[in-house]
């Protein structure tokens, strides 16, 4: 297993992240357990917001929460003076709840109810990223007139799709995100915005894809936003203040992933607005970014303990631990492949080839398949790495089993900053049958 940030071997042969001990981790906190690398999480929100300084630039880098929410991490986003990407009333309310202001969230979603839109309006949030003509409508209906104008971007579908490892350009915008920009639509959207009183048109934004690794798909998103930027600047009088790239950044999960700095994508994409900006002689907008994954993926690490183990003769052993789709959904959903290592025994030699099953009724709840460990007994402390990100944010109940608690570990300490869910958690929205009906 690759050893991310701070992760690695003590004199105990046991894996540490944050300067304790793994091992310690889950007697205290019990198993499984997210674990999370504050110093790495710092250390990756200082090398987007360095980038942009380096290069002179004015940007916001607003960090996805839909990655990973809670109070603890929305607190330590603004410690780092990050912005706050949020797509729902509930991601919006944990950041007020964490005190993160209003002023730098920006609210997402290709369905923002009127409800959630009210929410974002009354707190007084620095953006919302308008993405189709509905939300015009209801936000126009929502705004009362006299306030301050509604700050938004428009999204923009480029016609790009970037995909894990490669990135194709579709001339068909096939997305339910953002209005289509070859298509008529944006111009329409642009009209609507700038003739009502409602709105303060800030730019556009988009967002071409996720765990991305190249930065042709970025660049060439910036040229086909400007080469339209350019035509609105004729036909509306308009140029935007800020233009919004998404996210995406990609990270490494396993050596089949070769992510690039934060600095080397912060570059290519300035010099790509840079470079349109001198073209059309307009002023340099913000550049604002959303990187999610790519802030907090690697810092996440998940302890398991290992229980029950099935060999299928000449085919393959499979390892149960005591989690699994239900904490981390991305293999069941996106065949996503992890690393992972025996957090107890990080000296033992790889003995043998396994896979690694979770405890959900479900085949398809599978973990890892055949990776090489040392020899697997009941009790064994499995690590499995880079599962910081949509891992707890994506966590659900199937089957009933409560979700696991996280913790933050920095400088020898552990905090735990989410707890554990307990049985009755899982029960308290159930409302029994009335007497009239069970006898
Ligand atoms: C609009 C938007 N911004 C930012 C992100 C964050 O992406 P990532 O976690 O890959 O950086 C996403 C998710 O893909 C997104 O949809
Ligand atoms: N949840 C996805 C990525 C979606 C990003 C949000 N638009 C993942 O785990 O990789």
């Amino acid at each position: 297993m690759h050893l991310h940030g701070t992760s690695k071997k003590n004199e105990l042969g046991h894996l540490e992240i944050g300067g304790v001990d793994t091992t310690e981790l889950a007697k205290q906190f019990g198993t499984p357990l997210y674990v999370y690398d504050v110093a790495l999480i710092k250390e990756r929100a200082r090398s987007f917001k360095k980038a942009f300084e380096n290069m002179g630039v004015k940007a916001q880098v607003a960090y996805a929460s839909k990655a990973f929410s809670s109070i603890a991490m929305f607190q330590l986003a603004k410690e780092e003076g990050l912005s706050l990407d949020v797509v729902s009333g509930g991601e919006l309310y944990t950041a007020i709840k964490a005190g993160f202001p209003a002023e730098k969230m920006h609210l997402h979603g290709n369905n923002k109810s009127r409800e959630e839109l009210k929410m974002a309006l009354e707190h007084g949030v620095g953006c919302i990223v308008v993405d189709n003509f509905y939300e015009i409508d209801v936000l126009d209906e929502l705004y009362v007139d006299g306030e301050r104008k509604i700050p938004v971007l428009l999204r923009v579908t480029p016609g790009i799709e970037a995909h894990t490892h490669d990135y194709i350009t579709t001339g068909q915008e096939d997305s339910k995100f953002g209005f289509g920009l070859l298509n008529g639509q944006v111009e329409r959207a642009i009209e609507k915005v700038l003739a009502s009183k409602a709105f303060h048109l800030l730019g556009f934004h988009c967002h071409i894809g996720s765990q991305i690794f190249e930065t042709q798909g970025f660049v060439l998103a910036a040229e086909r936003v400007f080469e339209k930027i350019k035509e609105w600047k004729d036909r509306f009088s308009y140029v935007p203040e800020v233009v919004n790239l998404g996210g995406g950044f990609g990270i490494r999960y396993t050596e089949e992933d070769a992510p690039l700095p934060a600095t080397y994508y912060v570059e290519k994409i300035v010099e790509a607005v840079q470079k349109q900006v001198k073209e059309l002689n307009m002023e340099m907008p913000e550049i604002w970014i959303e990187p999610g994954r790519s802030l907090v993926g690697d810092a996440g690490t998940t302890l398991y303990s290992i229980g029950s183990q099935k060999e299928v003769p000449d085919v393959r052993k499979y390892v149960a631990v005591d989690g699994g789709m239900t904490d981390n959904i991305r293999p069941a959903l996106y065949e996503a492949k992890y690393e992972a290592a025996l957090a107890n025994r990080m000296n033992d030699k790889e003995e043998e080839k396994v896979s690694i099953a979770g405890k959900c009724c479900e085949s398809g709840d599978m973990l890892i398949w055949d990776i090489a460990l040392p020899s697997v007994k009941p009790n064994d402390l499995l690590a499995i790495s880079c599962t910081g990100a949509y891992g707890y944010s994506m966590a659900n109940n199937y089957n009933r089993i409560p979700r696991p608690a996280v913790v933050f570990v920095e400088d020898g300490e552990a905090q735990l900053v989410v707890k554990r869910e307990s049985y009755e958690n899982i029960i308290v929205n159930d409302i029994p049958l009335k007497s009239k009906v069970v006898k």
